[in-house]
């Protein structure tokens, strides 16, 4: 297809359940000896998360995925949803160290990334009857608003405008639908921010040709803001853009009155507590979070198109390890919770919190 279907792309589609994550779930709970909590953690099996691709080794796993939605979809008559995440830049995660990635610009790496996107491209195209959604990059174009100032950020920015380009534009011709990360309301929506943001994102989207599968942004990927504070936490301080829809709300005006008619996306995966950070700065691991609002396309916002878990509860932000190659200070802090492992794999300790602390409780 080449033109995409009006309105909210996850209307009338199922989400296809992450095998993967059902299969560190199920793990994670026969580890549970607590029959009320092992219960509970069960569930989280049954919750569609986004499926990270985070290497290029894993991007084969792609097309056995979309095989298997495929088949549910003959075999339930119903149509699904694949969510992805396309998550490696080279020089990837600029500003921190816990998630740098594979590919480094000095080492090949935009060449790199375009066969990563490539062979992404080359499955999606084997199953066209499938729909995919993207969140495009997390705490990439985020960091070319706030964080100019760091060397490995600033060295990186045409690289990650050159790669951001060739991804929507690649996926935009296999009618992937694709929202591209946007940081949080603590990130880029203090007022300083907002609108260098929304001319980076506006400029970008015009400059790659306005695709047509481009739908907009998704917030909050990996963090813990909810979407509709009862009050501002502490730690918003003067940011009137306390929460992710005050961030959305007056992010949209902005984006469209530039030509980029964007709507949103925004993860609540492990927003069901607030109030437990000591900074807004916090990414890492934030002790006492739970999981948080269930996805759903009731959003209460039509700026929204929905609620989503886009990072796996569960899966680690970034090892405490102070002697690792990838240590980030920030997963040494007093919020972090510790011993944690490398970014990416299985937080057991961590998990069994998202449980316990689920808002809406499980
Ligand atoms: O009082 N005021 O008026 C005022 C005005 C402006 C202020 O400055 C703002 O302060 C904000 C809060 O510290 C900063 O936001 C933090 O920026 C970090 C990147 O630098 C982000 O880290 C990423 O987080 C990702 C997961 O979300 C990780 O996956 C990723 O690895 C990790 O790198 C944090 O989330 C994000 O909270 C802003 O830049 C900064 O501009 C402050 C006060
Ligand atoms: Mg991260």
């Amino acid at each position: 297809t080449t033109t995409p279907d009006a309105g909210n792309p996850f209307n009338g589609y199922e989400i296809y359940l992450s095998p993967y994550y059902a299969d560190e779930v199920a793990a994670a709970a026969a580890q549970i000896t607590d029959s009320t909590l092992k219960a509970k953690a069960l569930k989280v099996a049954s919750i569609p998360t986004f499926i990270w691709f985070d290497v290029i080794a894993k991007t084969p796993t792609l097309g056995t995925y979309l095989a298997d939605a495929s088949a549910k979809q003959k075999a339930e008559g119903k149509k699904y949803i694949v969510q992805i995440v396309v998550y490696d830049l080279p020089d990837r995660d600029c500003a921190a160290l816990a998630s740098n990635g594979e590919f480094s610009i000095a080492n090949g790496g935009v060449a790199n990334y375009k066969k990563y996107i490539d062979q992404l491209v080359a499955e999606i195209k084997k199953y066209p009857d499938v729909r995919v959604v993207a969140v495009i990059e997390p705490d990439s174009l985020a960091n070319l608003v706030t964080n100019l100032s760091v060397a490995k950020c600033s060295g990186a920015a045409s690289a990650y405008k050159e790669c951001t380009t060739y991804a929507m534009q690649q996926l935009n011709s296999v009618g992937v639908y694709m929202y591209l990360d946007a940081g949080h309301a603590g990130w880029l929506g203090w007022p300083a921010n907002i609108d260098p943001a929304a001319k980076l994102f506006a400029d970008l989207y015009k400059a790659a040709g306005s695709p047509k599968f481009v739908r907009g942004l998704a917030t909050n990927v990996a963090n813990y803001n909810a979407l509709n504070a009862a009050s501002p936490d502490p730690i918003t301080q003067s940011n009137p853009n306390y929460d992710e829809s005050h961030y959305i709300n007056s992010l949209g005006p902005k984006l469209s009155s530039q030509g980029f008619p964007a709507k949103f996306i925004v993860d609540q995966g492990r927003s069901g507590v607030q109030n437990i950070r000591n900074e807004w700065g916090d990414w890492c691991n934030v002790n006492g979070a739970g999981f948080g609002l269930r996805p759903t396309l009731n959003t209460g916002n039509s700026a929204i198109d929905a609620i989503v878990w886009i990072k796996p509860g569960g899966e680690c932000d970034g090892t405490s390890d102070t002697s690792a190659v990838r240590y980030d200070a920030h997963c040494g802090a007093a919020s972090a919770k510790k011993p944690a492992p490398e970014a990416g794999t299985w937080f057991q300790a961590y998990f069994v919190d998202l449980v316990r602390n689920a808002n809406p409780a499980l």
